[in-house]
């Protein structure tokens, strides 16, 4: 059996910048060449990042993303690299029509590319686009039909997109009828909590299906709303998972395999042509040898497996990953927040510390007469511990000075003068953002953004919220945890524990509580969970447990503040239904859940 020693490079690249991009697959590759592999693979859509969303409509990126992989190929071949095969994700224009889907040639593709010896030697078109959840792939591909096999010493190897292994039938159902040696996949699967736990399992099933191991290499980073964890793995051919890389980090994992040579594989001996894939389509098999030499035996190295985080680790690592990427990838060198001394912004200067340095990081109390001597000291307590740039600014003269500007129009009452302070904050920091270049971190949780729970162009304006996929109940956990690793590495606690312990309050109104206005969270979220997330109606609501007049307020909370959830600022999607892309509903609708419906 020849052996083959593949580099999955699990890589942080960035949409439109396929300059940048070509430059990683190349450090990446020497890389993997100085590590002796045969083979290199990166994540779908590298060259022009993913997902590049409506910049595949024009044809101006399609030609520059087509322009770039030929450069590649050749900066490849000049830089030494020519001898290992590089598998590369890029965006190009389909050579034939899609009669199935009603479309003409030259349509974008969602592509992945071999590079060898300074040449493209085969191209890959996807052929499952999913377009669902925060996928839009019908709107911008067509699909492909070929299923190029290659013989790389001699081993024959055939190529999947992503959401082709999420699909039972097409390119699987192909490979094992092909009889390939190995089933590469290319992927930009975003992060959800328990996903990759999911992802083994079908890499596993999929990798039986194809008779063929699976070696499955995905992005890592952040890219505007979403997070890829990375979580590369190979599965044998027995659907066994015998090699992992570590999670939110840009890696080579180099992993040897024995694998049969393309002359032993498959029953049916060597398929080329029209294959049924069992999904009512036909793929058609090209093969083309790279080297048909066997590779002279070496001694092969064990594959490393890395360890999962635990779910809170993993959780607080995929935000602190999309808050530094969103901010270093907007050209930001700082942040800037309002530090109430409540638990919401104490979360968000954590994972800001965590994801770009305490020195980056600048923290604004912001008192009102409403605002407790132990919220102000808890907020300087935290910025102390954590060594932020901290700021008191007292806002009561500027509330003040609006009172009296509206006074001969009536004045502000109840409601109307509690979101006054919050649009003063709002202000004062998007001043200082303007001023100092900082960007703004807003701080609702995914509970206040589902209930409507902020002032519209107050505590909710910014530029990114790193907590609005993270329901309250959560934000204690993850605030808990942090704290807890803390101990655990015999360091300070960053939160202080009065901050994770008082009730919640906005602070804009003498004794004011969340409970005052909301159902207690730990009653509110479940419900919030199967309304949201699973998107169950009333009935369905109230026969999973939930208190009916609960079920009827927290509904008529939701659906009232679709509106506000429009004009929030983008932040990480962390859980299968996300506000946002994930989640898509008209603001303007009479629909309303009825207890018999
Ligand atoms: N369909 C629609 N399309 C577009 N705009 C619409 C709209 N319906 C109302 N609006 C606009 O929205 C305004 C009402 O929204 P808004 O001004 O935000 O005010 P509103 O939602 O009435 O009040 C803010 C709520 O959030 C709570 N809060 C505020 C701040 C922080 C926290 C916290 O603990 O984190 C909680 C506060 O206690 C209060 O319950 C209306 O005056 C109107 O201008
Ligand atoms: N006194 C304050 N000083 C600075 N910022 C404040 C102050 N009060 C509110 N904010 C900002 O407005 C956001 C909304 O805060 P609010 O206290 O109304 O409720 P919250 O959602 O419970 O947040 P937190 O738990 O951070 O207090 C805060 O997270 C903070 O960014
Ligand atoms: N890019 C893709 O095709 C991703 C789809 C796939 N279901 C995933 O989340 O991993």
């Amino acid at each position: 059996m020849p052996q083959l020693r593949i580099a999955l490079a699990q890589v942080d690249t960035t949409v439109g910048d396929l300059d940048g991009n070509a430059d990683l697959v190349s450090a990446w590759t020497k890389r993997a060449l100085a590590e002796g592999a045969h083979l290199v693979a990166f994540g779908e859509l590298t060259l022009t990042g993913y997902p590049p969303e409506d910049l595949v409509l024009r044809r101006s990126y399609v030609a520059a993303s087509r322009a770039a992989l030929h450069r590649l190929a050749r900066r490849l071949e000049d830089e030494g690299a020519g001898e290992i095969a590089v598998v590369v994700g890029y965006l190009d224009a389909s050579p034939t029509p899609a009669p199935a889907v009603g479309r003409p040639a030259g349509e974008p593709q969602n592509t992945a590319a071999v590079l060898w010896r300074g040449e493209v030697v085969a191209r890959y078109a996807k052929h499952h686009l999913p377009n669902y959840g925060v996928f839009d792939e019908f709107r911008y591909f067509v699909p492909g039909n070929d299923f190029p096999v290659l013989r790389l010493h001699g081993v024959d190897v055939a190529l999947t997109i992503c959401e082709d292994l999420w699909q039972a039938g097409g390119p699987v159902a192909v490979a094992r009828a092909a009889g390939v040696g190995l089933l590469l996949c290319i992927n930009g699967s975003p992060y959800e909590q328990g996903k990759s736990h999911h992802r083994d399992e079908l890499c596993a099933r999929r990798a039986v299906e194809a008779g063929a191991p699976i070696a499955y290499v995905n992005l890592v980073g952040g890219q505007d709303e979403l997070i890829f964890d990375g979580d590369s793995l190979v599965a044998d051919a027995a659907g066994q998972v015998i090699a992992r890389a570590e999670v939110f980090t840009e890696t080579l994992m180099v992993v040897d395999l024995d694998l049969p040579s393309g002359a032993e594989a498959g029953p049916d001996g060597l398929v080329t042509g029209p294959v049924d894939a069992l999904d009512g389509t036909s793929m058609t098999v090209t093969r083309r040898e790279l080297t048909t030499e066997p590779l002279p035996a070496f001694p092969a190295r064990p594959p490393a497996l890395a360890a999962r985080p635990d779910p809170a680790a993993e959780l607080y690592e995929a935000l602190v990953t999309g808050t530094r990427d969103y901010v270093r990838k907007n050209g930001f060198r700082s942040v800037v927040l309002g530090l109430s001394g409540g638990i919401d912004s104490a979360l968000v200067a954590t994972i800001a510390v965590d994801a770009l340095g305490a020195e980056a990081v600048h923290t604004v109390a912001m008192p009102s007469v409403h605002s407790s001597a132990g919220s102000v000291q808890d907020a300087a307590d935290l910025a102390h511990r954590q060594g932020t740039r901290h700021e008191v600014i007292a806002i009561q003269p500027t509330v003040d000075a609006f009172h009296g500007a509206l006074e001969g129009t009536g004045g502000l009452h109840g409601l109307a003068a509690e979101n006054l302070q919050a649009r003063v904050r709002g202000t004062l920091l998007m001043a200082l953002s303007n001023e100092h270049g900082h960007l703004v971190l807003t701080t609702g949780n995914k509970s206040e953004l589902a209930t409507g729970f902020s002032t519209l162009y107050g505590d909710s304006a910014g530029g990114y919220a790193p907590i609005k996929d993270v329901s309250k109940t959560n934000v204690w956990a993850l605030s808990r945890w942090r704290n807890a690793e803390a101990e655990r590495r015999g360091a300070t606690p960053p939160i202080p524990e009065i901050i994770i312990t008082k009730p919640p309050s906005a602070e804009l109104a003498p004794g004011q509580l969340d409970s005052d206005r909301l159902p207690d969270y730990g009653i509110l979220d479940p419900v919030l969970d199967d309304y949201v997330s699973q998107d169950m109606g009333r009935a369905e609501l109230v026969a999973a447990g939930h208190d009916p007049a609960v079920v009827d307020r927290v509904i008529r909370l939701v659906d009232l503040a679709e509106y506000k959830r429009r004009q929030n600022p983008p932040g990480p999607k962390v859980t299968s239904k996300a506000f946002g892309r994930d989640r898509r509903l008209p603001i303007t609708s009479r629909w309303r859940e009825k207890p018999t419906q």
